[in-house]
């Protein structure tokens, strides 16, 4: 139950809701926000690495095979994430954390791959011992904790302490940070305060499944479209002049989460952090998949995750610019080198503004192709 319906009930876990208001109190101030929130603890980062992340692999450490195909998918996948949270069921939480705590300590993830996990939920049973077992013992393995169903600032707040605290404990030197599930109504309506919460705030991510389940949307799906939610073409006239409403009409499909992720797109730009697609269920359907990739891709989202390995070279082509968009980026440059005036090239005006996109492209093309050297043969050659 989320906190507010638990609050409107009058019952529940949450006795009350933390309204906006409330959450402003606990904001440290300016000069208080870089220090650490515990004595010991690294000092956190003012500027959020950006690190290839096109795919965030997930993996089920209780799962043998699963677990031991993991040392393969180093440099494989920009991005293995143990999970212990959804899809792991409750008699195997414990295997699932020690079995990560094994793997964090026995696999070398060289410089190009990032370890992630998923916590339980904050109102779980499990969560405490999830953060303690992990920090203390793999701590400086450990780039980034992914914390689901994040409702709102305060959500962030309590992990910001608690991680300085543990990270102090265990002699971390370097902050851990954060990741937030957009996956609840009310993380929705909170998400620009959730971006900003702390500076461990590395990215976001939609969890189209919950926030489905949470929205009360009526879709059985994890992530992706739905047949039903489309737009249909206006009756053609008929021979009457009148519209008629039994010929043929197109309908076009529509996508459920543009709404969304351009807002939490907006939200994670504004605070200089990352937006990510979360999953796509329909394992098979690698076309939609694609296609639910690049949207998320062209509006603005670094990566998506990936449930089975046959998503990860979706990603990897998705979220990857493509030759054609670096080489006309190339050309813009070239014609306006300081970004200045206005051009033409191949009939379209280019100015300041298009320059600044073809920018974007080419930092991203630079920084995944330093550690791909295929990619990189591949803009050299465009
Ligand atoms: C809404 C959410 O919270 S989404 C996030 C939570 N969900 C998850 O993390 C799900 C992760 N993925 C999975 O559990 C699985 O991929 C499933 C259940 C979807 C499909 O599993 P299977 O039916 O076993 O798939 P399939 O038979 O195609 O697997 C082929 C091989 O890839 C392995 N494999 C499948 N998924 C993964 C994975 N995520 N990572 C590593 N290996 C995998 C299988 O173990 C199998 O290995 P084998 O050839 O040695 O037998
Ligand atoms: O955790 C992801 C989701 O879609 O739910
Ligand atoms: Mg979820």
């Amino acid at each position: 139950m989320s906190r507010t319906r638990a609050a409107l009930l009058g019952c529940g876990r949450y006795p009350y809701a933390v309204s906006r208001e409330d959450s402003s109190h606990h904001m440290r101030s300016a000069k208080d926000f870089f220090a650490p929130l515990a004595v010991g603890a690294p000092t956190p980062v003012t500027e959020v690495p950006a690190r290839p992340s096109r795919m965030i692999h997930f993996f089920d450490p209780s799962n043998p095979k699963m677990a031991a195909k993991v040392p393969d998918m180093v440099g494989v996948s920009d991005v293995l994430l143990g999970n212990l949270e959804d899809a792991v069921v409750a008699d195997k939480k414990e295997a699932a954390r020690e079995g990560l705590v094994t793997i964090a300590k026995e696999t070398d993830f060289g410089e190009h791959t990032q370890l992630w996990t998923r916590i339980n939920s904050l109102d779980s049973p499990w969560v405490l011992d999830d953060l303690t077992r992990l920090v203390t013992e793999v701590g400086d393995t450990l780039d980034v904790i992914m914390v689901p169903k994040v409702q709102g600032p305060e959500d962030i707040h309590y992990i910001d302490r608690i991680l300085a605290q543990l990270e102090a404990k265990g002699g971390v030197q370097r902050p851990i940070l954060v990741h937030a599930i957009l996956e609840t109504a009310r993380g929705m309506a909170n998400v620009e305060e959730i971006a900003g919460a702390s500076p461990r705030m590395q990215g976001i991510s939609l969890g189209p499944a919950d926030l489905a389940a949470d929205r009360r949307m009526k879709t059985t799906r994890v992530g992706g479209g739905h047949p039903g939610y489309l737009v249909r073409q206006d009756p053609a006239k008929g021979a009457d002049g009148a519209p008629d409403y039994q010929g043929e009409r197109p309908v076009f499909q529509q996508d459920l989460w543009h709404y969304t992720i351009a807002r939490m797109v907006d939200a994670c730009a504004m605070h200089g952090i990352f937006p990510f697609y979360g999953p796509f269920g329909d394992i098979k359907d690698t076309v939609a998949c694609e296609d639910q990739f690049r949207n998320a891709f062209l509006l603005g989202c670094v990566g998506a995750w990936s449930l089975h390995p046959v998503q990860i070279e979706i990603a990897k082509k998705v979220f990857s610019p493509s030759a054609e968009d670096v080489a006309h980026a190339r050309r813009v440059k070239e014609a306006m080198p300081d970004g200045r005036g206005a051009v033409m090239i191949d009939g379209k005006m280019e100015d300041d503004a298009s320059w600044k996109q073809c920018m974007v492209v080419l930092e991203l093309a630079e920084r995944l192709s330093a550690n791909d050297p295929e990619l990189a043969k591949m803009y050299e050659e465009a």
